[in-house]
């Protein structure tokens, strides 16, 4: 039985003193739920504070990223070690927005994870086509070539612990969310491309969150499906309320 992960991405929204207040504003809502992981995840510059406002609450904290080397001469990263040193628990790795703007590959969302993994971090890795793949009807494939790429070289034991986020691009930040037939029917062919690269019994373990304008009158739907193991969530969790009703889904 795969616990439900259930993640918002402030991306690069909310101040130290924002970010602190949403968690007060959540931690009271969502105290009761221990059937689902709780994650947020801040900008660099309010994860400290916010891992701290969010001890001894079951809310838990990720990053945005990460980068793979240890430490060194690279102006602008962040490693793992920091992430943990401040109660890190979790990094969203590859998304959409970090590989259209930032220029992120599938060899460097495999080497973040895998070096995340090592750290005892749980990767969020991100995956999901454009809306001209969608259009094009390759979208199966594209999703596969991505997950191959991303856990490329891991072992069975470290695939179990990652998360994967099916986001597709045109549902992010649109209010236009796949129905939920599309979101499992890519969340089932990521885990068959799981258990053909590893086996079956390591995909059964892998949870997989669709990811795109997830609301919280779509949330329930969305969690009916069975390939469908938790959201990342953008925008709606920004406002305590609505990421409190997602995370405490029918
Ligand atoms: O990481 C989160 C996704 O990009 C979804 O964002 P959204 O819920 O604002 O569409």
């Amino acid at each position: 039985m795969r616990k439900p992960i259930i993640a918002g991405n402030w991306k690069m929204n909310n101040t130290i003193a924002a970010g602190t207040q949403l968690i007060k504003d959540l931690a009271p809502l969502v105290k009761e739920n221990n059937k689902v992981d709780i994650v947020v995840c801040p900008t660099y510059t309010a994860l400290a504070a916010v891992a701290e406002a969010a001890k001894g609450t079951n809310v838990h904290v990720g990053a945005q990223n990460v980068h793979w080397a240890k430490n060194g001469a690279f102006t602008g990263e962040i490693s793992t070690d920091m992430l943990k040193e401040i109660g890190v628990e979790y990094v969203i790795i590859g998304h959409s927005e970090r590989r259209e703007y930032f220029g992120e590959t599938d060899e460097g969302v495999n080497k973040r994870s895998k070096a995340a993994l090592a750290a005892g971090l749980t990767p969020i890795i991100c995956c999901g086509e454009t809306l001209k793949t969608r259009e094009a009807g390759t979208t199966n494939s594209f999703v596969k070539g991505q997950i191959e790429a991303a856990l490329n070289e891991m072992t069975t034991n470290d695939v179990a612990k990652v998360v994967i986020a099916y986001e597709p691009i045109w549902a992010i930040g649109t209010g236009k969310t796949a129905t939920f037939e599309q979101a499992e029917e890519v969340c089932a062919v990521i885990r068959k491309t799981v258990a053909a690269k590893f086996d079956q019994a390591t995909a059964d373990k892998v949870r997989i969150q669709y990811g795109g304008s997830v609301k919280p009158n779509t949330i329930d739907g969305l969690m009916q499906k069975p390939n469908v193991d938790g959201a990342l969530v953008g925008g709606a969790s920004l406002k305590a309320p609505d990421f409190a009703r997602i995370v405490n889904f029918n």
